[in-house]
């Protein structure tokens, strides 16, 4: 190891995600070549023990081809759907030929957003992993696209690649991208430099992301999506790293100091917090005064009395998202009350809520053993 504290060859569970573009070319044709020599790194490490599990993109890269769609088939999403069916039945006979080369046995996991949302399948889909894991099989995960809509769906294999290293409890994920790491700004500008390492995702590290400049055009997150998994898995106690995919041995150079970008991982905060930070959005909104927000940041419960506003409908112990007045979000946790009776003690005293609600109020309306600040 050299530099890079975080060494994907020697951390035991590992989570690798393979971008569209490193897997397909543009025609549509498989990288088959590339693919054999990774498969050939990821046999050594599992031969050597480390556990892994293969986040792949591609499906719909490959099934547009077949289909003939124009724009890599994501025109429409009803043409997206169709590709992700077709092209993901070549993805998995792929990698089952490829990895049982190496002596490994593969599984296949298609996930949706819904379901790794809803804890209940999310602690099946976690229980399935650790199954795997014990019988040293190595699950290939893509999400579901053909039962996706457009509102609930991942639509990038980045997030899907952090949320499935929370699920499975990995150390590490790696994102291989045509790109080799965050850069300070678009690539392509002269004077873009990489950035080593992120100790934390932040409002800075964010505005970095500039997805409106020149890609490979085939991927679908850019870099937005990929900040987004690291500030996921980070908040899992978990590293990730970008590195490029293009040269051979890509673990094996990051680990001996070749270029990439390590975020740091955080503290590790209770199981269902870090379910809590990793879901994408809740059930309803509260909106709250600049003290209340401070309090939150001081590790405090939420109160009615900092709330100045509540969006959406939801039951106690749903989901909320918890924003501060510019709509920018700070928190997320499980709600005391449901919202119609929210609703009616915005901005009340804990001494008030009594007569208003006619019953003994609860604690808070957002415990801070039920809430992730994020
Ligand atoms: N600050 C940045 N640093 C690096 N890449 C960036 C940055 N901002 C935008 N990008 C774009 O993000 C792309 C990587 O995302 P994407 O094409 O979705 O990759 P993949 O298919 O591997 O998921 C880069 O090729 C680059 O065009
Ligand atoms: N699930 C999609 C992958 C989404 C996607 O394009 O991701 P990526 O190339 O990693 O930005 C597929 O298999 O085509």
């Amino acid at each position: 190891m050299n530099g890079n504290e975080f060494d994907p060859e020697n951390c035991p569970f590992l989570v690798v995600k393979i971008g569209s573009a490193l897997l397909v070319n543009p025609d549509g044709s498989v990288r088959r070549e590339w693919l054999e020599k990774l498969v050939a790194e990821l046999g050594q490490r599992h031969r050597a023990g480390q556990q892994i599990i293969i986040v792949s993109s591609g499906a719909i890269a490959l099934g547009s081809r077949k289909l003939g769609f124009e724009k890599g088939g994501r025109a429409t999403l009803s043409e997206a759907q169709a590709s992700a069916s077709v092209g993901q039945i070549i993805l998995s006979s792929l990698w089952a030929e490829l990895l049982a080369s190496e002596g490994i046995i593969a599984a296949q996991m298609l996930l949706t957003l819904n379901d790794l949302e809803n804890r209940r399948s999310y602690l099946n889909i976690s229980a399935t992993f650790r199954r795997l894991r014990r019988n040293h099989v190595v699950p290939v995960v893509n999400e579901n696209d053909s039962v996706t809509t457009q509102e609930i769906r991942f639509g990038d294999n980045d997030r899907l690649a952090a949320r499935v290293a929370q699920a499975a409890g990995a150390d590490g994920v790696v994102l291989l991208s045509d790109i080799d790491g965050l850069y300070d700004r678009h690539p392509a500008h002269p004077d873009a430099e990489i950035i080593a390492e992120v100790p934390k995702v932040d409002g800075e590290i964010e505005a970095m992301a500039d997805d409106g400049g020149p890609s490979s055009g085939m991927g679908s997150g850019g870099m937005a999506s990929k900040l987004e998994a690291a500030r996921i898995a980070n908040m899992a106690g978990i590293s990730l790293a970008i590195i490029s995919g293009i040269e051979d041995s890509p673990l094996t150079r990051f680990a001996k100091g070749g270029p990439g970008t390590w975020f740091h991982p955080q503290e590790e905060q209770s199981a269902r917090k870090v379910w809590l930070g990793g879901l994408l959005s809740g059930d309803g909104q509260i909106f709250l005064d600049d003290g209340a927000v401070r309090a939150l940041r001081d590790g405090n419960s939420l109160l009615a009395v900092g709330v100045v506003l509540i969006k959406g409908e939801f039951q106690r112990g749903d989901v909320v998202d918890i924003l501060d007045k510019d709509g920018v979000i700070v928190a997320r946790g499980l709600a005391e009350y449901k919202s119609a009776d929210a609703q009616r003690i915005i901005g009340k005293n804990s001494d008030e809520i009594e007569a208003i609600l006619g019953h003994s109020p609860r604690s808070s309306l957002v415990h801070r053993d039920h809430m992730a600040m994020l």
